[in-house]
């Protein structure tokens, strides 16, 4: 089984500043029917839990809280023992009572320390698989927390799915101009407006890599490689479709923000690569080495499928900051498409920067199998050497 197989207890992380609206939201999912296996973990920051309270009336044995620590080791050490501990603490007659894990993050802290974690930890990745981050962005404050956060900038980097609460509180202008600033910071994230915390179960939960109702992957639907600014390489003329939704209001964001130079988003990009050929996977593997060595600490995200030489299956891969989940082989590829696409969000790297060292290793294939040819055209050459 790879590390990612379907059959994996799913894990949906919540993360958003203080007062966003987590509570809010999870109150109202708890109750909804389509929720009523899953177990939720506040890790909640400050002494007295009032947030799990709330929660706990609504599903009263469905519920833990992680009681120490903000500290991103305590949390990782927390995080994992809860992740063990559920297994059998929420278990009947030797079967578990819950199929789905959903934990809500203190509003302060990064989610990425949890979410390297949730990546790689050889416990978790056994019992369980990330399904998606949703981030929880306040409709009202928003755009002065992103701001003066960068913590709230990495929060919609890392999201799946971004919730704007509170929508019913906000001018309808300065709700355009975030969520543009939100398609900018995370162009692959949806959107989704809500009002007390109510938003329908599935537009939040499955963003992952799978499917939930027929376990098979959505390749597409978690790349969303259309959302990006389009690869402008190997001439592929990408016709834009009708996802676009918030494209139109770019202009109109920079114009507002055009006086304020610092702001930490300004620092995000956001771009998709794709690339033709099979690719051979000792350059690929040196390739995404040496950028992540080099790089990794403004890399705040990278999914994409990859066409490996040798290989007719398409290799998953999906990292955050210098961490990588394992690799996933996908059984299939999931249309004709056989294309490398990889999206990137990175903070202070330029997509140019990427696209010139993938560049470089790529000439270095070109050159390492025009010689095998000729090795093979006229072997008594090599073998004077
Ligand atoms: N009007 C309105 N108020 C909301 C909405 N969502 C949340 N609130 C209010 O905003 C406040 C903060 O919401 P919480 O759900 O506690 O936010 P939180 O992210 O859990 O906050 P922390 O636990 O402090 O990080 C509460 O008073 C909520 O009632 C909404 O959609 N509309």
């Amino acid at each position: 089984m790879t590390p990612d197989t379907p059959a994996l207890i799913p894990i949906s992380l919540l993360t958003g500043f203080l007062g966003s609206g987590k509570t809010t939201l999870l109150n109202y999912l708890v109750a909804q029917p389509e929720l009523k296996d899953t177990l939720v973990i506040i890790n909640e920051f400050g002494e007295i839990g009032l947030d799990h309270l709330l929660v706990a009336h609504s599903q009263d044995e469905v519920v833990v809280e992680m009681s120490s620590g903000c500290l991103c080791c305590t949390i990782r050490g927390d995080l994992k023992k809860t992740l063990k501990d559920i297994t059998w603490r929420f278990a009947e007659g030797g079967k578990r009572k819950f199929n789905r894990v959903i934990i809500e993050t203190t509003g302060l802290a990064s989610p990425i320390p949890i979410l390297h974690t949730l990546m790689t930890d050889n416990f978790i990745a056994s019992k369980y698989r990330l399904d998606g981050v949703i981030t929880t962005v306040d409709a009202v404050n928003g755009n002065q927390t992103l701001d003066n956060h960068i913590e709230a900038v990495q929060q919609a980097a890392v999201a799946d799915r971004v919730l704007l609460t509170k929508s019913d509180l906000a001018d309808a202008a300065a709700l355009q101009d975030l969520q543009a600033r939100l398609q900018q910071i995370n162009p692959g994230a949806q959107q989704i407006l809500s009002q007390q915390g109510q938003v329908a179960p599935q537009q939040l939960l499955d963003a992952g890599l799978f499917r939930a109702a027929d376990k098979t992957p959505d390749v597409e639907r978690w790349l969303s490689e259309e959302a990006y600014e389009p690869p402008h390489t190997h001439g592929h003329d990408h016709a834009h479709d009708g996802h676009h939704h918030h494209h139109h209001h770019h202009k109109h964001a920079h114009e507002d923000h055009g006086h304020d130079i610092n702001r930490h988003d300004d620092h995000i990009r956001a771009f998709c690569f794709s690339f033709d050929k099979p690719i051979e996977p000792h350059l690929f593997d040196e390739w995404l080495s040496l950028l992540v060595g080099f790089k990794g600490q403004n890399i705040l995200r990278i999914k994409g499928i990859v066409n490996l030489a040798g290989e007719d299956k398409p290799t998953v891969i999906h990292g955050v900051q210098h961490i990588f989940h394992p690799t996933v082989t996908l059984p299939a590829w999931p249309s004709e498409d056989r294309r490398t696409r990889i999206v990137f969000i990175t903070k202070d790297i330029e997509r140019a920067t990427i696209e010139r060292s993938f560049t470089a290793f790529m000439q270095a294939q070109a050159i390492e199998q025009s010689q095998e040819q000729e090795r093979r055209q006229a072997p008594g050459k090599d073998t004077a050497w």
